[in-house]
């Protein structure tokens, strides 16, 4: 058993101050004030830390196979590391292979995660259609825990699909109650200019932007919306889209339009995209350059303050890391055309602290905004609610003791993702997770990571209730 002393709660809803009883299944028993140690339990002082739930991280790729090579932070390591910035649970892709089943897919992944150190979740990627795919997606929902599918409208000749496909998956997951979510770029462009900026010689990480201009994300985002209102009963209709890694002001605007419209339609944000702009891709070293090549990539800076806008005024709900590493030898492998620099950043070890700083610290968001974009709202969108992101006698004791005002310069040296750099590095940041805790138990100790391998487990989100009236829901 573990007692949490004198720190100050806070959820989305509200801060009070009070103790946390956790129990030996890893669960918060108790909440209140002057709580007595059961006899044998371990306490910790909180006074003067704040006590959130642990971060959730719903947008990961570890080991994941991609454009020839594979993400270098796998379950452990990069579960491990998310501990260690306070994020204890992951949302991961499991992405089929070409013609592989979506069952099988998700088995193997299954098999992948089971080293994972936090507790984990999959969203499973839909890249091509048939009867398989229609009767896997059945079985996924109703025996695997999948409750969202992937659809990416970029990456052509790999992970793209079609509108047509698209419609299919969507009236398909609205069927059993599921969740869409989309990488929002138009592929066919983004390989039209990628040509184009090839036969020009334009062979460098600059021209990766210039490739994927933001009209070509805000054109994806609304059309994605357009095929998602076709078939929508607002009334009936939980939850018919979520956009993730939203780096643009034309995105921002689509959804905040869509919702206006009552539509359900989510946004998701990644920290480096509020944060770093384009001139990263203008670095005279061509690993710096390279480093930052991701998609979407780094937009111009005018785009930052909509995302922010979006967060704040809630249109936008959910933080997320595209959490995906590549290495040097790995980036290298793009060094004479940009188009083979493996997309990807990590950040899952810096999130919670970069939102702190430039969030909360910028005044930009309430402690409980915070603890909304980072954890509540994802549990909520992706039925994790209120086992995760939550702070209530039953809730599984994810927590994070969040030191407010301690800063820190970030060096990749210090970290403990798989991968030789970081994005912030040389940043001084306010705002870090002293300690966190993952089923009850301290993994990351002031400095001290004691995660376990294979100590995560696997978690099943229930179907989202498509079908029945909203009063009708429990
Ligand atoms: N984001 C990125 O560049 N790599 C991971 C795959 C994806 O999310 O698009
Ligand atoms: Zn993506
Ligand atoms: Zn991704």
């Amino acid at each position: 058993m573990l007692l949490i002393k004198g720190g100050l709660i806070v959820t989305a809803e509200r801060r009070f101050d009070a103790d946390i009883l956790c129990d030996d299944a890893g669960r918060i028993a108790r909440i209140g004030a002057d709580l007595e140690a059961p006899t044998g339990c371990t306490v910790i002082d909180a006074s003067g830390l704040l006590v959130m739930p642990g971060g959730i991280d719903p947008h990961t790729h570890m080991e994941m196979p991609f454009m020839g090579t594979t993400a270098s932070d796998d379950f452990f390591t990069g579960t491990a590391a998310g501990l260690a910035g306070g994020t204890t649970s992951i949302i991961d892709f499991v992405i089929p292979d070409q013609g592989q089943s979506l069952f099988d897919a998700w088995r193997a992944w299954r098999g992948k995660a089971e080293k994972a150190a936090s507790d984990y979740g999959f969203h499973v990627a839909v890249t091509h259609w048939d009867e398989q795919v229609h009767d896997d997606m059945g079985r996924l929902v109703r025996e695997g825990g999948v409750n969202s599918f992937k659809h990416f409208m970029a990456y052509k000749n790999a992970l793209m699909i079609d509108d047509t496909v698209f419609l299919r998956s969507m009236q398909r997951a609205r069927e059993l109650g599921a969740l869409c979510t989309v990488h929002a770029e138009n592929g066919d462009a983004i390989a039209f200019l990628q040509a184009q900026l090839l036969a020009k010689g334009e062979t460098g990480p600059s021209s990766h932007p210039l490739s994927r201009p933001a009209a070509i994300e805000g054109e994806a985002a609304q059309r994605a919306i357009t095929l998602a209102e076709l078939d929508d009963t607002p009334l009936y209709d939980d939850t018919p889209l979520y956009i993730v890694h939203v780096s643009t002001e034309e995105a921002t605007q689509a959804i905040a339009a869509a919702r206006l419209k009552g539509l359900k339609v989510y946004g998701e944000v990644l920290p480096q995209h509020l944060v770093f702009d384009d001139s990263v891709y203008h670095d005279s070293d061509w690993l710096q350059a390279a480093r930052h090549v991701m998609s979407p990539p780094f937009r111009p800076k005018a785009h930052q303050k909509a995302l922010w806008g979006g967060l704040i005024s809630g249109q936008l709900q959910t933080t997320a890391t595209d959490h995906c590493c590549f290495c040097q030898d790995q980036k290298m492998r793009g060094r004479d055309d940009f188009t083979k620099i493996p997309n990807g950043v990590p950040g899952i070890e810096e999130r919670m602290s970069v939102l702190w700083h430039h969030g909360v610290v910028s005044g930009r968001l309430s402690a409980e905004e915070f603890v909304a974009i980072t954890s509540t709202n994802t549990a909520r969108i992706f039925n994790l609610y209120p086992r995760k992101g939550c702070i209530a006698p039953g809730a599984d004791a994810d927590l994070v003791l969040w030191d407010p005002s301690a800063s820190r310069t970030i060096t990749a040296g210090a970290l403990h993702q798989n991968v030789d750099y970081t994005l912030y590095e040389g940043m001084t940041l306010t705002g870090l997770a002293v300690k966190t805790i993952s089923q009850g138990v301290v993994v990351w100790d002031e400095g001290t990571l004691r995660a376990e391998r294979g100590k995560g487990r696997y978690i099943r989100r229930p179907a989202l209730g498509r079908g029945r009236p909203l009063w009708q829901k429990v």
